[in-house]
């Protein structure tokens, strides 16, 4: 049976792995990105939507919501993935305005997203489900990225009040990454000392999350719950 599925942050790495993934399938994707990538180009699929916004934020989840509505009448699936990862800013002057951002993008627009969709989402014969993407550091923070656990931590939280909020027509839950892909911008050194303090050390890639979205699919009784796919990271870093 074939789902529509909701990604946010789609344009790249993981958000486009899992459209990938999801169209091959034979599901029908609505990939909700900022910028139109060129690979989406690469799709060749009439169950593939892009839909664009002009950013994270309140007119964007109204953008978002105007293209999908009217092409929907059941939303099985929403990720919300899109997140900003930068560390806290150096000057004190910035704070305010990063958080704002950080905000904005892991909770805000997840949350009225979330709201603005419940009605597609809501069956209380087959729930639609919402897996949010936060991080192993939301539980326990790295204090040079506080912005950013900080507010994973929110969408953590807001994860199991939507939950109880909307249960029993949607189920919601989040995915807490561990290394899955380093970013060009992170040295051989870098990526050593994150690895030597990973149980299984090594660069997972995105289909883990892939299929651990598929589990939480095809299990009825999962929801409010968090579920790490981390190689061990979080048990095993001080
Ligand atoms: N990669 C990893 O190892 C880990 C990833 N995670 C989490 O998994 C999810 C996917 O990770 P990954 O694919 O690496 O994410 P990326 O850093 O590639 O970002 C995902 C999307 O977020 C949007 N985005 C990124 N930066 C900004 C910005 N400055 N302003 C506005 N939007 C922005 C973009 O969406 P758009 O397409 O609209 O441009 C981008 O495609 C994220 O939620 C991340 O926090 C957690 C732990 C580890
Ligand atoms: N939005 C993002 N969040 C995170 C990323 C990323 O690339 N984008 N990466 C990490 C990890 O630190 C990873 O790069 C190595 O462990 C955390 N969150």
């Amino acid at each position: 049976m074939m789902k529509t599925v909701v990604i946010t942050g789609a344009s790249r790495r993981l958000g486009l792995f899992l459209a990938e993934q999801f169209i091959a399938r034979g599901d029908r994707v609505f990939a909700v990105s900022r910028s139109t990538s060129n690979e989406f180009t690469s799709i060749d699929s009439a169950n593939f939507h892009a839909v664009q916004i002009h950013g994270y934020d309140k007119l964007g989840v109204e953008q978002a919501v105007t293209a999908i509505k009217p092409q929907v009448s059941h939303i099985d699936l929403l990720i919300n993935n899109a997140s900003v990862f930068e560390a806290d800013p150096k000057d004190n002057q910035e704070i305010e305005s990063k958080l704002t951002l950080f905000f904005q993008i892991h909770m805000l627009f997840p949350s009225l997203l979330t709201h603005e969709l419940a009605p597609l989402l809501f069956d209380e014969k087959t729930p639609g489900l919402v897996v949010n993407m936060t991080d192993i550091y939301a539980d326990n923070p790295s204090h040079q990225h506080s912005l950013y656990c900080s507010t994973k931590a929110g969408l953590e939280n807001l994860t199991r009040s939507f939950a109880k909020k909307f249960a029993p027509g949607i189920r919601c839950n989040s995915i807490m990454p561990g290394p899955l892909k380093f970013l060009p911008e992170h040295s051989q050194a870098q990526k050593e000392q994150v690895l030597n303090a990973t149980l299984l050390p090594f660069e997972a890639g995105f289909n883990p999350v892939f299929q651990t979205i598929e589990f939480i699919l095809a299990n009825p009784f999962v929801t409010g719950t968090a579920i790490k796919v981390d190689g061990g990271r979080s048990i095993c870093r001080g």
